[in-house]
């Protein structure tokens, strides 16, 4: 009985644990699909679309109006959902995302899954004829006009010329005064692309344009109320203005036999290869709009901001010292005629470049690139839908441990070694990469070397407070320094 109750028991033990089996392994399925949903359809990324109608806009707001500047508003989340999730500004659902996976998936979409889009406000401020706001097709007849006038003959010029300028501007720091270093790289920086782009070089009209730029700069951010007084409605006067003062000088070009070594002449004059031929005096306008915009407040946040790291590393800046009074004495070995930096000159330093980038890195003045999703698709294990906003979380970026070791010390030398793909985006990537990059980081190697070269300093205020309102991280305190001349 024994036996047989085991032989007939075994089967119907095995056939009870099999079905206990069955079942266990159904309801485990059920409750884990119940929990994630199946890999045919991934689950939308995590995250708050806040309140009916107005979703988290009043919390980005309150960011943009905060001291610690807009990028509060996506560190938080960033801290409480993890690398991707999403929100609802505006009236529009937007994903932030933060992998050098994702980046390269979106900045190396064709326009196909993923066009650029900034808000509505921007694109108002910068014109819809604008290469940041441009259809993916418009966006590729704009760019391939403009590429032509950042070559590398023009860049050579462009140094020697622009280190004049900063000679000339340091000279005027008098030893032992206190100066305000965004306001004075915001003023270097204004002159050298307003000389570049439309060869205006008088004070006063300078004065103006840079108030003009930074009223729109305001703007960006700004709810799109067009009422007299606020923000906006004063951001698209100033863009108005501007475009006046853009309209008139192309009139005049136009009528004048005279040439002018500058963008707007070689765009006015230029015959345009494709079937659309050259571009429009709208785009022509819309466009060195758009390189004021571009230009002159990023870089000049991105001087502001190495300087700062310089003051509290000076290991590093000793580092660079060393390398720039070498390259100053050997520049002054070479010519006695013409002291002016070259191209040559700057393909000749090694530290300062990577004080260049780490700086780029740390400070992530772009703190992130917005894009429009054009059809359903996957990020990071997430679904993100048609018509969503996907924007790519540099700064996260930028800062993360698996990426950069210790990321929140200041270490050139982490770039001796060649950066992970798609890791360091101060730039962007891929067909919307900045323009002006290499104008950018000329501009920043030609400053460092004549700072250092020319001044010890301290900084004076190191409140960390960023501006309010401002779409490129800067500095409220403006960065003050106390400067010393050194004797040569
Ligand atoms: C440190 C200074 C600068 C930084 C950090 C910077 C960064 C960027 C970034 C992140 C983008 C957008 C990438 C994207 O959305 O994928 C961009 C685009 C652009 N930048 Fe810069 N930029 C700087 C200086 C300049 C300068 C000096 C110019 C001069 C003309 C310029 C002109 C442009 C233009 C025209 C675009 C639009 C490109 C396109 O959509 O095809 N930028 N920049």
């Amino acid at each position: 009985m024994p036996f047989s109750l085991c032989f007939w028991c075994f089967p119907a033990a095995a056939l009870g644990g099999a079905a206990l089996s069955i079942l266990i392994v159904f309801l485990f399925s059920v409750m884990s699909s119940a929990r994630r949903p199946s890999s045919h359809s991934p689950p939308p990324p995590p995250g708050s679309r806040g309140l009916p109608l107005i979703g988290e806009t009043i919390q980005f707001m309150a960011a943009v109006n905060s001291s610690n500047g807009v990028y509060d508003f996506v560190r938080i989340r960033c801290l409480r959902y993890g690398r991707c999730f999403k929100t609802r500004i505006f009236g529009e659902t937007h994903v932030f995302v933060s992998s050098t996976e994702s980046a390269k998936q979106i900045l190396n979409d064709s326009g196909v899954n993923y066009t650029k889009k900034y808000i509505r406000s921007i694109a108002e401020l910068v014109g819809h004829r604008s290469l940041l706001c441009a259809s993916h097709l418009d966006h590729k007849f704009l760019r391939s006009h403009l590429i032509n006038l950042f070559s590398t003959s023009f860049l050579a010029s462009f140094v020697t010329q622009f280190d004049q300028q900063i000679v000339e501007a340091l000279r005027g720091w008098e030893s032992g005064s206190t100066i305000v270093l965004l306001n004075q790289a915001l003023k270097i920086t204004c002159k050298a692309m307003c000389k570049m782009l439309m060869s205006i070089q008088n004070d006063d009209e300078l004065e103006l344009l840079q108030k003009e730029v930074a009223h729109v700069c305001e703007a960006m951010l700004a709810f799109p109320w067009r009422f007299p007084g606020t923000r906006f409605h004063n951001g698209l006067k100033a863009r108005r203005r501007i475009i006046k003062i853009l309209e008139k000088m192309i009139r005049e070009r136009r009528r004048s036999e005279a040439w002018h070594d500058d963008f707007l002449q070689r765009l006015l004059t230029e015959e345009g290869d494709d079937s659309r031929g050259a571009l429009l005096d709208v785009e022509i306008g819309d466009n060195i709009l758009t390189m004021l915009i571009a230009g002159q407040d990023t870089t000049a946040s991105a001087i502001t901001w190495m300087v700062k790291f310089l003051d509290e590393n000076p290991d590093v800046l000793q580092n660079l010292k060393d390398e720039q009074f070498e390259i100053l004495n050997k520049q002054r070995d070479r010519d006695r005629e013409s002291c002016f930096l070259t191209l040559e000159d700057l393909g000749n330093m090694c530290y300062a470049p990577k004080v260049v980038k780490e700086s780029l890195r740390l400070a992530s003045v772009v703190p992130w690139f917005p894009r429009l999703v054009l059809q359903d698709s996957q990020i990071q294990g997430y679904k993100v839908n048609e018509g969503w906003n996907v924007n790519i979380d540099v700064r996260s970026l930028h800062s993360h441990p698996s990426i950069y070791h210790h990321p929140l010390i200041f270490n050139p030398s982490r770039f001796d070694e060649e950066a992970k793909p798609y890791s360091f985006l101060a730039f962007g990537m891929g067909g919307r990469q900045c323009l002006g990059m290499n104008l950018a980081k000329a501009m920043m190697l030609v400053f460092l070397h004549r700072l250092v070269t020319s001044y010890r300093w301290k900084v004076i205020d190191s409140d960390p407070s960023i501006e309010k309102w401002a779409l490129f991280s800067k500095l409220k305190s403006g960065c003050p320094i106390i400067v010393t001349r050194i004797e040569s």
